[in-house]
């Protein structure tokens, strides 16, 4: 038996369903390096990660993979952006199921919106990137796009991309818009790269939460970008998480929000009980180590088996 003494072991059930997990992959074929603050980064190795990951969902027949972003990494040199993302898109698609994508900052830094959602098979509307699924009739899935407002990935003179900038000359004084230097606590998410649900977005999930409330069905929401200060680092939280938080705490139906983007990886319960898990980067392993998960999906809870740096988390609703 994987699991630990909790309820869900304790009353021995078969999950509603089962579905792997990975977050920021960010393959490029470049040697080795670190991030701003001198993390290692193994940008080559973070494809074998992945495909260990798929040999594992396929071994453990699992129902659906969600990618929380991050495809391949900014430093990919540009003329292979399209190749390098096919490539892992490739990988995904070795598993023998759906996989569900989402953008984060480093897919858009490759290649803009319009190009990269028909590859990662993302349904859109007007080059937006947020949807819904429900893999079982007793759950729903809500992905969040957290570029939606965004000063990366929309075309430069793009409503959304000039909101974006102005949103940043606002609350970020500094010349480089990716430094929180001066910035104090949450608000140190203020920087380029991150961004933010705009509101018709708002409007949907409020819409998809209601619909969901009614139908009795419990919800997971994933974004590339965490939606709570105490699960992530400051820097690497959504600009409106707390407008999302707002939405998200009017119905008591969300569950579980799942990100990634913060690569250290985190988890935190809410102070209206909703889980909030940021998953470990799979391009912070090195050589020889993972970072993936399984998760089984029950009505009340779930439990998620991580490999190697990705922490297990049991998770009761
Ligand atoms: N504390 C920080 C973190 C980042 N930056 C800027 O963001 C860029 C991307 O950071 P990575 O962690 O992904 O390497 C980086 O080049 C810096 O411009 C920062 O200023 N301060
Ligand atoms: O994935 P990156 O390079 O955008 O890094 C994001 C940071 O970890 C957020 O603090």
């Amino acid at each position: 038996m994987p699991y630990g003494n909790g309820i869900i072991t304790a009353q021995a059930k078969q999950p509603l369903v089962s579905f792997g997990v990975i977050s920021d992959v960010q393959y490029a074929d470049i040697p080795d390096g670190r991030s701003f603050l001198g993390t290692p980064r193994y940008y080559r190795n973070s494809l074998l990660v992945l495909q260990k990951a798929v040999q594992k969902w396929n071994e453990r027949k699992l129902n659906f993979v969600i990618n929380f972003g991050d495809i391949i990494d900014g430093f990919c040199p540009k003329p292979h952006s399209l190749n390098a993302i096919k490539k892992i898109v490739n990988e995904f698609d070795a598993f023998d199921g759906p996989v569900y994508h989402m953008i984060g900052n480093h897919c858009l830094y490759n290649l803009p919106r319009e190009n990269l959602l028909p590859i990662l098979n993302i349904p859109s509307r007007d080059g937006k990137a947020y949807y819904e699924f429900s893999p079982t009739p007793e759950f729903r899935f809500v992905v969040l796009d957290g570029y939606d407002v965004s000063a990366i990935g929309w075309p430069a003179n793009h409503p959304n991309t000039i909101k974006a900038l102005d949103f940043l000359n606002e609350k970020n004084p500094n010349s480089d818009k990716n430094s929180p230097n001066g910035l104090v606590g949450p608000d140190r998410r203020f920087l380029m790269f991150n961004g933010g649900v705009g509101k018709e977005q708002i409007e949907w999930l409020d819409f998809v939460l209601e619909d969901a409330t009614r139908s009795n069905q419990k919800v997971v929401v994933c974004c590339h970008l965490p939606l709570d200060p105490c699960a992530s680092s400051n820097e690497a939280l959504l600009w409106n998480y707390d407008e999302v938080m707002e939405v998200v705490h009017r119905y008591g139906c969300v569950k579980v929000c799942i990100g990634g983007h913060a690569h250290k990886g985190g988890y935190a319960v809410d102070s209206y009980g909703v889980h909030h898990r940021v998953l470990e980067a799979a391009l912070e392993c090195p050589p020889g180590t993972n970072a993936f998960g399984c998760v089984d999906l029950f009505s009340d809870g779930l439990f998620l088996t991580g490999k190697d740096r990705l922490a297990s988390q049991e998770m009761v609703f």
